[in-house]
């Protein structure tokens, strides 16, 4: 079975005073259908970087990063756009929700800034908000959604243009323990059942219960630990 997201060979910098510092050391990583990977490391070791670069939001300085074999490090702004809507789902820790817009008109945006005329938006959407258990939500802003609730409705948002990729970035770190269980096992859940490749980077532990893999990022490198060895991973 080929990945569906793959990243070879993946190089990131930053500027670090007359120097750079190098956040993705040549980094290899390839994500399957059904399968969560989980990436911890420490607070500023890059995994927000690797997120980014993964969905296509950043480009890497040298490598290649592939999209169901499609190669994009060098494809037009266009068509990693095109990509990044229609195969990418991504959810952010604080859910990113616009202020000003119901739970349900958020994820009604998603179909009209993918210029998906095919009808069917709102059903979808309701369908969506249902199966995240805030479908008594999907009238209220924001502002009027708990944590938890603000974050299934990040999710599915997420998931509106159905991707085969979902990439989320501490999606339990905003939320007390209880919630954050709750909201890794709904990611587990869904990846299951909608066959996702999910990349989870996180300094928390709860993503890890469902992981099937665990890497850590330390000096630009993905190291292969065990899925319960959170406290490795934290000390490290
Ligand atoms: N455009 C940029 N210019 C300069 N430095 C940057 C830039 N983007 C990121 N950095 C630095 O790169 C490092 C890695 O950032 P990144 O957000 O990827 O780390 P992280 O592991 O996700 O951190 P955290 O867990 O704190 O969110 C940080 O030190 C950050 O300050």
């Amino acid at each position: 079975m080929s990945a569906v997201l793959s990243l070879r060979a993946v190089r990131a910098q930053v500027p670090d005073g007359s120097s750079v510092r190098v956040l993705l050391d040549d980094v290899d990583l390839d994500l399957d259908a059904g399968q969560i990977t989980v990436v911890t490391g420490r607070s500023g070791s890059g995994k927000s970087t690797l997120l980014s670069i993964s969905g296509l939001l950043r480009r890497p300085m040298s490598g290649e990063v592939e999209l169901a074999g499609e190669a994009t490090a060098s494809a037009s702004e266009r068509r990693r756009t095109r990509l990044r809507g229609n195969m990418i789902g991504i959810v952010y820790q604080n859910a990113n929700l616009i202020p000003n817009l119901t739970a349900i008109e958020q994820l009604e945006l998603v179909d009209h800034v993918l210029g998906r005329r095919r009808g069917g938006t709102r059903e979808r959407a309701r369908e969506l908000l249902a199966e995240l258990g805030v479908a008594g939500q999907a009238s209220s802003l924001p502002g009027q959604l708990s944590g938890g609730e603000r974050q299934r409705v990040g999710i599915a948002r997420a998931l509106m243009a159905s991707p085969s990729v979902l990439l989320a970035d501490e999606p339990t770190a905003a939320l007390d323990p209880d919630l954050a269980e709750q909201v890794s096992d709904l990611l587990a859940t869904l990846t299951r059942e909608r066959d996702l490749a999910t990349m989870i980077v996180t300094h928390d532990s709860a993503p890890l219960t469902h992981a099937d893999r665990h890497l850590q990022l330390s000096d630009g490198h993905l190291i292969p630990r065990d899925v319960a060895a959170v406290e490795v991973a934290d000390q490290a």
